[in-house]
């Protein structure tokens, strides 16, 4: 498929797009028949936003082989759909990169971005790693029967009941933040006669280019032992020390959403250097380098975000230049939204539209930053299409609204649709990431379904959150029961 857009300086650019792999290769070219090629670009671009996705003959978004506009007729609104086959080939795109390597290398899932029983179904059948940061991860891992051997623990407070709960299970290891957790955990694991697995996360002291709220590297964050002074040192001598403690390697964590690739080489080099210093000082021999996720997602038809394999091919060639063969760790990576995020797409039923003549048509849709909290909390940008008339042409300008009760609650301003009335199927792509797993009562909405979608079958793996789920962990207490009536 051939795909021209016009670039700053007036060519033409030429996108060959393999859209299965999402594979974006740019040649400069001139072109005269400028506007039918652009024209034909923009319905095919709106296709990089929803999975396997196509328009069907009815003229509907199909993802997954699934009618859009039919699921949401079966499984009511909001609803989120997430297309298993794109998520199984983005893992195996992560795993075959690093095995074209030729380095040890581990990938984990990391489960804060969509955390389900299904999903853990999936990550165990792809045969990743499984990243957890609360005892509520740790739980639905175990249930599902992922292998506690394969997963580990983050956080920067896991409580003591929640390090309890991972020793008890026997998982791979814990990723201590701070001395605090430390401490902790040692005296846990003495009492138990145990000697556990850690690895040491750093700050490394780099400021990615994302968002403020996404940044996780940088010196002045709440996570990780500071690089930049003695304090992973002191941690260092005191996994040496302690008979309860087995010190594997260390680990950092850059940020979110990152576009580039500069920041993981950097990581490599400071950790590196870590490695090094911990091997003279203490004779530390280091088994792992975990450089944590963060890897850049589309969320509009234009973003052009790396491939798996460019980031996994940028940290191996970096890796490769600065340790021998001999002191190489393995290397661990924990992608979370790069797994998941474009793979997921929310539908929403259309219901009142205002009209402020001259200033804005609001279109208000059934769900809001009770099912994607992104926009609210990071201004974070997305692209809608309307499902039941996804071959028509966009020609009028609305900005979508929310129906919770916050004027900030605005999934998207200023989106061009073709004319939308009540009851229309309204699509948001890119949805997968830190939206099911940041969903909120909020205005007591119930949280939506979560559908798979593949070779043209749906399955529930959330089911919607009724309304009596909703009021089933509140207590009256009995001086507050209904006795009689107070009229005034
Ligand atoms: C320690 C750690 N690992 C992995 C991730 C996953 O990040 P992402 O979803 O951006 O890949 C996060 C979240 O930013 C994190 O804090
Ligand atoms: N929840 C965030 C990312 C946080 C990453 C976890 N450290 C988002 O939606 O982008």
């Amino acid at each position: 498929m051939l795909v021209f857009r016009r670039t700053g300086d007036g060519l033409l650019q030429q996108l060959v797009v393999e859209r299965y792999h999402r594979k974006w290769e740019f040649k400069q070219q001139t072109h005269a028949s400028v506007a039918f090629l652009v024209q034909e670009s923009e319905a095919e671009k709106m296709m990089y936003l929803y999975g396997n996705s196509r328009i069907n003959e009815k003229g509907n978004l199909e993802i997954g082989g699934c009618d859009t506009v039919e699921l949401a007729a079966q499984w009511g609104t909001p609803l989120y759909v997430m297309d298993e086959k794109w998520i199984r080939q983005r893992m195996k795109q992560f795993v075959q990169a690093f095995q074209a390597t030729g380095l040890a290398f581990q990938v984990a899932y990391a489960s804060k971005a969509f955390s389900t029983l299904a999903m853990c179904r999936l990550v165990d059948e792809e045969g990743l790693h499984l990243d957890v940061v609360s005892e509520g991860e740790l739980h639905t891992a175990l249930a599902a029967g992922f292998p506690p051997e394969r997963i580990y623990f983050h956080g920067n407070n896991k409580t003591p009941a929640e390090l309890v709960k991972g020793l008890e299970a026997g998982i791979r290891l814990f990723v201590v933040d701070n001395f605090t957790e430390l401490q902790l955990l040692e005296l846990l694991a003495q009492e138990r006669g145990m000697k556990v697995p850690v690895l040491l996360r750093t700050t490394p002291g780099i400021e990615a280019h994302t968002h403020d709220y996404i940044q996780t590297g940088q010196e002045d964050s709440k996570f990780g032992f500071d690089l930049g002074s003695d304090q992973v040192y002191k941690a260092v001598q005191t996994c040496m020390k302690s008979p309860a403690l087995h010190l594997e390697g260390f680990h950092c964590h850059i940020g979110s959403q990152i576009f580039e690739v500069e920041g993981f080489r950097l990581a490599v080099g400071k950790m590196a250097e870590l490695i090094r210093n911990c091997q003279e000082r203490y004779g530390t021999h280091t088994k792992i380098l975990n450089l944590g996720g963060g890897f850049g997602i589309r969320y509009q038809a234009d973003d052009t975000p790396l491939e798996p394999a460019d980031y996994v091919e940028a940290i191996a060639e970096e890796v490769k230049r600065t340790f021998s063969e001999e002191e190489r760790p393995e290397i661990w990576l924990e992608p979370g939204r790069s797994l998941v995020g474009e793979a997921g797409t929310t539908l929403y039923t259309v219901g009142s539209i205002k009209e402020i003549p001259g200033v804005r048509k609001y279109v208000a849709v059934d769900g809001g930053m009770s099912d994607n909290l992104r926009p609210a909390l990071y201004q974070a940008a997305y692209e809608a299409h309307l499902a039941n008339k996804a071959d028509q042409t966009p020609t009028e300008t609305v900005s979508i609204a929310g129906k919770l009760c916050e004027s900030g609650d605005m999934l998207i301003w200023d989106t061009v649709l073709p004319s939308v009335e009540s009851g229309d199927i309204l699509a948001v792509g890119c949805t997968g990431a830190y939206n099911y797993s940041m969903a909120n009562n909020y205005n007591r909405m119930p949280r939506p379904a979560v559908i798979f979608v593949a070779d043209g079958k749906a399955e529930l793996v959330v089911r919607r959150e009724t309304l009596d789920d909703l009021i089933s962990q509140d207590v009256i207490p009995e001086r507050l029961k209904r006795k009689k009536v107070t009229t005034f």
